[in-house]
Protein backbone atom coordinates (compact mmCIF):
# COMPACT_ATOMS: atom_id res chain seq x y z
CA UNK A 1 0.00 0.00 0.00
CA UNK A 2 2.98 2.27 0.96
CA UNK A 3 6.06 1.53 -0.30
CA UNK A 4 9.20 3.29 1.10
CA UNK A 5 12.27 3.20 -1.51
CA UNK A 6 15.46 4.37 0.45
CA UNK A 7 13.04 7.30 2.09
CA UNK A 8 15.70 9.31 3.70
CA UNK A 9 15.23 12.94 6.12
CA UNK A 10 18.76 14.13 6.25
CA UNK A 11 20.30 13.57 9.95
CA UNK A 12 16.79 12.62 11.31
CA UNK A 13 15.82 9.32 9.09
CA UNK A 14 16.85 6.71 6.58
CA UNK A 15 17.62 5.04 4.25
CA UNK A 16 14.72 3.21 4.61
CA UNK A 17 13.00 0.78 2.32
CA UNK A 18 9.84 -1.05 3.03
CA UNK A 19 5.92 -1.48 2.32
CA UNK A 20 2.73 -1.02 5.07
CA UNK A 21 0.88 -3.37 3.85
CA UNK A 22 -2.78 -3.10 3.62
CA UNK A 23 -4.47 -5.01 6.01
CA UNK A 24 -1.90 -5.06 8.15
CA UNK A 25 -1.21 -3.14 12.09
CA UNK A 26 2.58 -2.09 11.46
CA UNK A 27 3.64 -1.11 14.76
CA UNK A 28 7.15 1.44 15.36
CA UNK A 29 9.10 1.00 18.08
CA UNK A 30 12.53 2.36 19.05
CA UNK A 31 13.83 4.97 21.71
CA UNK A 32 13.39 8.91 21.72
CA UNK A 33 14.70 10.28 18.69
CA UNK A 34 14.97 6.90 16.71
CA UNK A 35 13.60 8.49 13.59
CA UNK A 36 9.70 6.91 14.09
CA UNK A 37 7.64 10.45 13.86
CA UNK A 38 10.28 11.43 11.09
CA UNK A 39 9.50 7.81 9.11
CA UNK A 40 5.61 8.59 9.55
CA UNK A 41 5.81 12.34 8.52
CA UNK A 42 8.03 10.96 5.45
CA UNK A 43 4.70 8.25 4.91
CA UNK A 44 1.81 11.07 5.27
CA UNK A 45 3.68 13.34 2.84
CA UNK A 46 3.96 16.23 5.36
CA UNK A 47 8.05 15.90 5.06
CA UNK A 48 9.81 15.83 1.69
CA UNK A 49 13.32 13.72 1.67
CA UNK A 50 15.25 12.02 -0.28
CA UNK A 51 14.25 8.26 -1.80
CA UNK A 52 10.53 7.38 -2.65
CA UNK A 53 7.79 7.31 -1.32
CA UNK A 54 4.24 5.59 -3.01
CA UNK A 55 0.65 5.26 -1.97
CA UNK A 56 -0.77 2.42 -4.08
CA UNK A 57 2.06 2.80 -6.62
CA UNK A 58 1.54 6.32 -7.25
CA UNK A 59 4.33 9.13 -5.79
CA UNK A 60 3.05 10.59 -3.27
CA UNK A 61 3.81 14.10 -5.50
CA UNK A 62 1.44 13.22 -7.62
CA UNK A 63 -1.01 13.47 -5.15
CA UNK A 64 -2.46 17.03 -4.35
CA UNK A 65 -3.38 18.28 -0.60
CA UNK A 66 -6.95 17.09 -0.69
CA UNK A 67 -7.11 13.84 -2.96
CA UNK A 68 -3.75 12.89 -0.10
CA UNK A 69 -6.79 13.73 2.57
CA UNK A 70 -8.99 11.29 1.28
CA UNK A 71 -6.48 8.66 0.88
CA UNK A 72 -4.59 9.00 4.34
CA UNK A 73 -4.93 10.41 7.72
CA UNK A 74 -2.40 11.00 9.92
CA UNK A 75 -2.62 11.85 13.87
CA UNK A 76 0.29 13.91 14.20
CA UNK A 77 1.97 14.84 18.19
CA UNK A 78 1.29 17.86 19.80
CA UNK A 79 -0.97 19.19 17.94
CA UNK A 80 -2.09 22.82 18.35
CA UNK A 81 -5.73 22.86 18.51
CA UNK A 82 -8.38 25.76 18.86
CA UNK A 83 -9.19 25.59 22.38
CA UNK A 84 -12.42 27.46 21.99
CA UNK A 85 -13.90 24.62 20.08
CA UNK A 86 -15.93 22.27 21.25
CA UNK A 87 -15.45 18.13 21.13
CA UNK A 88 -18.22 17.33 18.52
CA UNK A 89 -16.83 19.93 16.33
CA UNK A 90 -13.58 19.00 16.59
CA UNK A 91 -15.06 15.85 15.25
CA UNK A 92 -16.71 17.00 12.66
CA UNK A 93 -13.69 18.17 10.71
CA UNK A 94 -12.92 14.72 9.95
CA UNK A 95 -15.28 15.44 7.35
CA UNK A 96 -13.46 18.41 5.58
CA UNK A 97 -11.57 16.06 2.99
CA UNK A 98 -14.86 14.86 1.70
CA UNK A 99 -17.00 17.92 1.93
CA UNK A 100 -18.36 18.49 4.93
CA UNK A 101 -20.65 16.98 7.63
CA UNK A 102 -23.24 14.32 6.53
CA UNK A 103 -25.51 12.10 8.07
CA UNK A 104 -22.99 9.15 7.71
CA UNK A 105 -20.66 11.07 9.59
CA UNK A 106 -22.85 11.64 12.13
CA UNK A 107 -23.73 7.79 12.25
CA UNK A 108 -20.17 6.82 12.19
CA UNK A 109 -19.10 9.18 15.12
CA UNK A 110 -22.06 7.58 17.29
CA UNK A 111 -20.71 4.36 16.19
CA UNK A 112 -17.24 4.99 17.47
CA UNK A 113 -18.33 6.65 20.46
CA UNK A 114 -19.22 4.41 23.29
CA UNK A 115 -15.88 2.98 22.50
CA UNK A 116 -13.55 5.96 23.40
CA UNK A 117 -16.04 7.17 25.65
CA UNK A 118 -16.45 10.31 23.48
CA UNK A 119 -20.18 11.78 24.19
CA UNK A 120 -19.23 13.57 27.47
CA UNK A 121 -16.73 15.30 25.73
CA UNK A 122 -18.97 16.38 22.66
CA UNK A 123 -20.49 19.87 24.16
CA UNK A 124 -17.19 20.55 25.91
CA UNK A 125 -14.47 23.27 24.61
CA UNK A 126 -11.39 21.37 24.02
CA UNK A 127 -9.25 23.92 26.53
CA UNK A 128 -11.75 22.19 29.30
CA UNK A 129 -10.34 18.86 28.05
CA UNK A 130 -7.65 16.53 29.93
CA UNK A 131 -4.83 15.44 27.70
CA UNK A 132 -6.18 12.17 27.76
CA UNK A 133 -9.79 13.41 26.66
CA UNK A 134 -8.15 15.14 23.67
CA UNK A 135 -6.52 12.54 22.72
CA UNK A 136 -9.15 10.52 22.32
CA UNK A 137 -11.15 13.11 20.45
CA UNK A 138 -7.94 13.08 17.82
CA UNK A 139 -7.88 9.58 17.51
CA UNK A 140 -11.45 9.59 17.04
CA UNK A 141 -11.12 12.59 14.21
CA UNK A 142 -8.31 10.74 12.42
CA UNK A 143 -9.76 7.09 12.25
CA UNK A 144 -13.37 8.96 11.09
CA UNK A 145 -11.71 10.70 8.19
CA UNK A 146 -11.12 7.58 6.72
CA UNK A 147 -14.17 5.80 7.79
CA UNK A 148 -15.98 3.48 4.59
CA UNK A 149 -19.43 5.07 5.57
CA UNK A 150 -17.88 8.71 5.12
CA UNK A 151 -14.86 8.28 2.81
CA UNK A 152 -14.74 5.40 0.00
CA UNK A 153 -10.68 6.51 -0.87
CA UNK A 154 -9.74 5.34 2.66
CA UNK A 155 -5.84 3.11 2.31
CA UNK A 156 -3.94 4.46 5.34
CA UNK A 157 -4.25 5.54 8.20
CA UNK A 158 -1.05 6.56 10.53
CA UNK A 159 -0.91 7.63 13.97
CA UNK A 160 2.61 9.22 16.04
CA UNK A 161 2.09 7.91 19.49
CA UNK A 162 -1.47 7.33 19.63
CA UNK A 163 -1.59 5.76 23.26
CA UNK A 164 0.43 8.66 24.66
CA UNK A 165 -1.37 10.42 28.01
CA UNK A 166 -4.52 7.67 27.49
CA UNK A 167 -5.37 5.22 30.31
CA UNK A 168 -4.88 1.86 30.18
CA UNK A 169 -8.64 0.87 29.07
CA UNK A 170 -8.14 3.68 26.32
CA UNK A 171 -5.02 2.10 24.88
CA UNK A 172 -6.41 -1.40 24.32
CA UNK A 173 -9.77 0.56 22.48
CA UNK A 174 -7.36 2.24 20.71
CA UNK A 175 -5.53 -0.88 19.77
CA UNK A 176 -8.95 -3.03 19.45
CA UNK A 177 -9.59 0.27 16.87
CA UNK A 178 -6.25 0.02 14.88
CA UNK A 179 -6.81 -3.85 14.59
CA UNK A 180 -10.42 -3.42 13.30
CA UNK A 181 -9.15 -0.60 10.98
CA UNK A 182 -6.74 -3.04 9.48
CA UNK A 183 -9.27 -5.86 9.43
CA UNK A 184 -11.13 -3.93 6.61
CA UNK A 185 -8.30 -3.32 4.63
CA UNK A 186 -6.42 -0.30 5.61
CA UNK A 187 -2.75 -0.28 5.90
CA UNK A 188 -2.28 0.78 9.12
CA UNK A 189 0.84 2.40 11.19
CA UNK A 190 1.29 3.81 14.62
CA UNK A 191 4.41 4.38 17.13
CA UNK A 192 4.07 3.08 20.17
CA UNK A 193 6.93 3.24 23.34
CA UNK A 194 4.95 -0.22 24.86
CA UNK A 195 7.09 -2.84 23.64
CA UNK A 196 4.73 -5.49 25.06
CA UNK A 197 1.77 -4.13 23.47
CA UNK A 198 3.66 -3.85 20.56
CA UNK A 199 4.39 -7.41 20.75
CA UNK A 200 0.69 -8.23 21.17
CA UNK A 201 -1.21 -6.28 18.44
CA UNK A 202 1.43 -5.71 15.94
CA UNK A 203 1.38 -7.96 13.15
CA UNK A 204 4.58 -6.23 11.54
CA UNK A 205 6.75 -4.33 14.07
CA UNK A 206 9.51 -2.31 12.88
CA UNK A 207 12.50 -1.45 15.08
CA UNK A 208 14.23 1.66 14.82
CA UNK A 209 17.45 2.51 15.85
CA UNK A 210 19.67 5.75 15.08
CA UNK A 211 17.89 6.38 12.22
CA UNK A 212 17.02 2.94 10.71
CA UNK A 213 15.80 -0.12 10.79
CA UNK A 214 17.03 -2.40 13.17
CA UNK A 215 14.53 -5.37 12.66
CA UNK A 216 11.40 -5.47 11.03
CA UNK A 217 9.48 -8.75 11.35
CA UNK A 218 6.58 -10.75 13.63
CA UNK A 219 6.60 -9.88 17.25
CA UNK A 220 9.16 -12.46 17.40
CA UNK A 221 12.15 -10.59 16.27
CA UNK A 222 11.50 -8.74 19.59
CA UNK A 223 14.18 -10.30 21.68
CA UNK A 224 15.90 -9.25 24.43
CA UNK A 225 19.37 -9.35 22.88
CA UNK A 226 17.55 -6.60 20.31
CA UNK A 227 16.19 -4.57 23.35
CA UNK A 228 19.46 -4.81 25.22
CA UNK A 229 21.29 -3.71 21.65
CA UNK A 230 18.61 -0.50 20.58
CA UNK A 231 17.42 0.52 24.26
CA UNK A 232 20.12 -0.14 26.10
CA UNK A 233 17.78 -1.94 28.73
CA UNK A 234 18.02 -5.49 30.41
CA UNK A 235 14.55 -7.54 29.82
CA UNK A 236 14.02 -10.71 30.48
CA UNK A 237 11.56 -13.33 28.62
CA UNK A 238 8.54 -14.70 29.85
CA UNK A 239 6.32 -16.80 27.62
CA UNK A 240 3.24 -18.35 28.80
CA UNK A 241 0.40 -20.14 26.72
CA UNK A 242 1.78 -18.16 23.45
CA UNK A 243 2.06 -15.10 25.24
CA UNK A 244 5.23 -13.22 25.34
CA UNK A 245 6.17 -10.99 27.95
CA UNK A 246 9.37 -8.55 28.39
CA UNK A 247 10.08 -7.75 31.71
CA UNK A 248 12.87 -5.05 32.65
CA UNK A 249 15.57 -6.92 34.39
CA UNK A 250 16.15 -4.70 37.53
CA UNK A 251 18.38 -6.81 39.42
CA UNK A 252 20.98 -6.81 36.45
CA UNK A 253 20.21 -3.02 36.73
CA UNK A 254 19.12 -1.10 33.38
N1 LIG B 1 11.99 19.21 12.42
C1 LIG B 1 13.19 18.66 12.67
N2 LIG B 1 14.31 19.18 12.12
C2 LIG B 1 15.50 18.61 12.33
N3 LIG B 1 15.69 17.51 13.09
C3 LIG B 1 14.62 16.96 13.64
C4 LIG B 1 13.31 17.50 13.47
N4 LIG B 1 12.43 16.72 14.15
C5 LIG B 1 13.16 15.75 14.73
N5 LIG B 1 14.47 15.90 14.44
C6 LIG B 1 15.57 15.01 14.85
O1 LIG B 1 15.43 13.81 14.10
C7 LIG B 1 15.71 12.68 14.92
C8 LIG B 1 14.52 11.75 14.92
O2 LIG B 1 13.44 12.41 15.59
P1 LIG B 1 12.00 11.80 15.63
O3 LIG B 1 11.09 12.84 16.21
O4 LIG B 1 11.66 11.24 14.31
O5 LIG B 1 12.21 10.60 16.67
P2 LIG B 1 11.16 9.68 17.42
O6 LIG B 1 11.66 8.28 17.28
O7 LIG B 1 9.79 9.96 16.92
O8 LIG B 1 11.32 10.17 18.92
P3 LIG B 1 10.29 10.21 20.18
O9 LIG B 1 10.12 8.78 20.63
O10 LIG B 1 11.04 11.02 21.17
O11 LIG B 1 9.02 10.85 19.72
C9 LIG B 1 16.08 13.22 16.29
O12 LIG B 1 17.48 13.26 16.38
C10 LIG B 1 15.50 14.60 16.31
O13 LIG B 1 16.26 15.46 17.14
Amino acid sequence: MLALEDFALAGRVGPVSGEFRAGRLTLLIGPNGSGKSSLLAGAAGLAEGEGRVRLAGRDLDAFDLFELSRHRAMLTQQVPLPQGLRGYELLALAAEPVGGVSEALCRAIAALAPELGLEPLYDRPLAALSGGEQQRLLIAKTVLQLDPKVNPDGALLLLDEPLAGLDWRHQLATLGLLRRCADRGLAVVASIHDINLACQFGDDIWCLHRGRLAARGGPEVVTPELIAEVFGVRVRLLEQDGARLLLPDTEAGC
